[in-house]
């Protein structure tokens, strides 16, 4: 059971939930590439790569490209000095700022949980003017361990103030990562079926979807209420 007498936390996603980003992710990516006189790689080929965080995406760049493995590093840090300040190319999803709005008006404390590194995704909240309606904001670099594995959203959750072993809330996300996260963490999970995941929203484990933010406040208050 996951009732809350109080409005309870609400943890997002970002990359793919609140914000498409895979444009700058995308031009990022191809102006490491192009020093490296690699060809560049598609958005598609991109967006299948996002989700894991900046180590992972750069494991399958290389996967793909054939640049050498011991490369990973140096090609991690090139690429962060693009994209610890990316926004020019990243679009909040429509209706993203209202939902956030109606849902802080009715008392919901939020929350960010993102394997997006704490750098660009302090620069996504302040760009799009929405930093401050995050009571807790976890990174994919804010702890050693990374979604799937729970520790970043009980984290998120405790810093919400709610018990980091039972939490009680709701995580929005788009992903297999933030589906299996929610799991692990044991809250119920909210999709946004127009991000990135690859697997059907019918093969997803949620507890509802939702494609247009103006359904979120509902959808948010209906899954508080009966777990
Ligand atoms: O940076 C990524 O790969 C994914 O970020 P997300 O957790 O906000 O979807
Ligand atoms: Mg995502």
């Amino acid at each position: 059971m996951n009732i809350c007498f109080a409005p309870c936390p609400v943890v997002f996603d970002l990359d793919g939930t609140l914000i498409d980003s895979v444009p700058d992710i995308h031009a990022c990516v191809n102006a490491v590439l192009r020093l490296h006189g690699v060809a560049p790689l598609t958005l598609d080929q991109v967006r299948g790569f996002v989700g894991g965080g900046v180590d992972l995406l750069w494991r399958r760049v290389i996967g793909t490209t054939g640049l050498p493995a011991e490369a990973h590093r140096d090609l991690v840090a090139s690429f962060m000095t693009r994209y610890h300040d990316a926004t020019g190319l990243t679009r909040l999803y429509p209706n993203v700022t209202e939902a956030l709005g109606i849902l802080a008006d009715r008392g919901y404390p939020l929350g960010l949980c993102t394997n997006k590194p704490l750098g660009p995704t302090r620069a996504i909240l302040d760009h799009f003017g929405i930093a401050h309606l995050f009571g807790m904001v976890i990174g994919g670099d804010s702890l050693p361990q990374r979604k799937p594995d729970p520790a970043p959203l009980r984290a998120a959750f405790a810093g919400l103030g709610a018990d980091p072993l039972k939490p009680r809330g709701v995580y929005v996300g788009d992903s297999e990562f933030d589906e299996e996260c929610a799991s692990n963490t044991g809250v119920p999970f909210l999709l946004f079926t127009h991000g990135y995941r690859k697997t059907p929203v019918e093969q997803m484990a949620h507890h509802g979807t939702f494609d247009d933010f103006a359904h979120l406040p509902l959808l948010v208050e209906e899954t508080s209420a009966v777990g």
